[in-house]
């Protein structure tokens, strides 16, 4: 089912309009502090009541000029940046809790399946205290499954979690997503990072505008969305076969262009991962080089340029069927004579893609 969203609403001199469908997977609705993020989640969720237009989930209205469905009756399930379990109650009894309130409903994951799912089982008998912030939040996200949401509304749910804790729990999400194909997720996030290991669409809120939306590997590759995304974070996704795990800590992957060979690949050996290359560790080079540190170069064509975005341009590339961005100074794209069809090489620094930038 997809979840249509189109509203306005103001508050103080900030104002929202967004138009956008988010259908099953993870939808990010990716912005900058302020740009409407929670907003918006909220009228979905239906905590705010919009000021005009409509939100509709498959055919049912939630919300329109007649009807405000109440949050408990729109069936969504919601996890926010700090878990709010209960406090009193220890871990079992939260999610029986959700189970409670969902026993008439038709779909969702049953219990064990759940705690399976989220590695909950030995955290059972424990008390929310006694929980780490990224325990607690899959929690949070268990008890958000069991009361069997039609779509699940995460607001910035790793937020508040250091890197490593973080990197935990980032693997539960992307098992979340292969068990639950079908359940739309808006997934509210200002980290690039996260929404380029969990997303298959983004919507990107601007001063309370939809300033681009599409498949996240169309919107991160695109060089006109970098003024959007920041030039440092900006960065195409590359899907990427396993191939072996080196003795040296490094492994080979293949990609639609050619190999790469990565650092701390954990995944196992044959399957596809998915590898966020920061634009500004792509070099581009008119010739194949050699005698390089780097064994990863690709054979590219460039496909869009952006410039004026500072003192660099950003350079959209086709690399086999996958797509990269470049972000190179600008006179380099007149000094190698550059432009869209141009075949060259792109360099990519072995050390550059991060583990924490390899998802499932
Ligand atoms: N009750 C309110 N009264 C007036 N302005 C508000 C109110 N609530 C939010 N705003 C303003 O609306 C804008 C959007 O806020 P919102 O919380 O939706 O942004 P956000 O993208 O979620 O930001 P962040 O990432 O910092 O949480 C901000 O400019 C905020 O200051």
């Amino acid at each position: 089912m997809t979840l249509r969203i189109d509203i306005t609403h103001s508050l103080g001199g900030f104002t929202l309009d967004t138009c956008f469908e988010a259908g099953p997977g993870v939808t990010a609705v990716f912005g900058r502090s302020g740009a409407g993020k929670t907003t918006l989640i909220n009228a979905v969720a239906g905590v705010i009541a919009p000021d005009s237009g409509r939100i509709t989930f498959g055919d049912d209205t939630l919300f329109d000029v007649r009807t405000n469905v109440p949050p408990h009756k729109r069936q969504m399930g919601y996890v926010f940046q700090d878990a709010r379990l209960f406090p009193h109650m220890s871990v079992a009894k939260n999610l029986d809790y959700a189970v409670r309130f969902a026993a008439q409903r038709p779909q969702g994951a049953q219990r064990n399946d759940v705690i399976e799912l989220l590695g909950l089982g030995p955290l059972l008998s424990r008390a929310p205290h006694d929980l780490s912030g990224g325990e607690k939040q899959r929690v949070a996200l268990g008890r958000a499954l069991l009361s069997r949401p039609r779509a699940l509304l995460m607001d910035e749910p790793l937020a508040a979690l250091d890197a490593a804790r973080k990197d935990a729990i980032l693997p539960y999400l992307e098992r979340l997503k292969s068990t639950a194909p079908a359940l739309p997720i808006l997934y509210v996030s200002h980290a690039l990072d996260e929404v380029a290991r969990l997303a298959d669409n983004i919507v990107v809120l601007s001063q309370g505008k939809v300033a681009a939306q599409g498949p996240i590997f169309d919107v991160l590759s695109d060089p006109n969305a970098v003024p959007l995304l920041g030039v440092r974070q900006a960065g195409a996704i590359v899907c990427a076969t396993v191939v072996n795990h080196g003795p040296e800590g490094l492994s080979t992957l293949r990609t639609s262009a050619g190999t790469l060979t990565l650092p701390g690949v954990q995944a196992a050996i044959g399957s596809t991962v998915r590898l966020r290359i920061l634009a500004q560790d792509v070099i581009l080079s008119p010739r194949k080089p050699e005698g390089l540190s780097t064994a990863n170069v690709l054979p590219v064509t460039v496909t869009t340029i952006k410039t004026g975005i500072g003192p660099g341009a950003a350079v959209g590339l086709l690399a086999g069927t996958d797509r990269l961005l470049a972000r190179i100074p600008a006179p380099a794209i007149k000094d190698l004579n550059i432009k869209p069809g141009t075949s060259c090489y792109a360099l990519i620094n072995a050390t550059s893609v991060a583990p924490s930038s390899i998802g499932r």
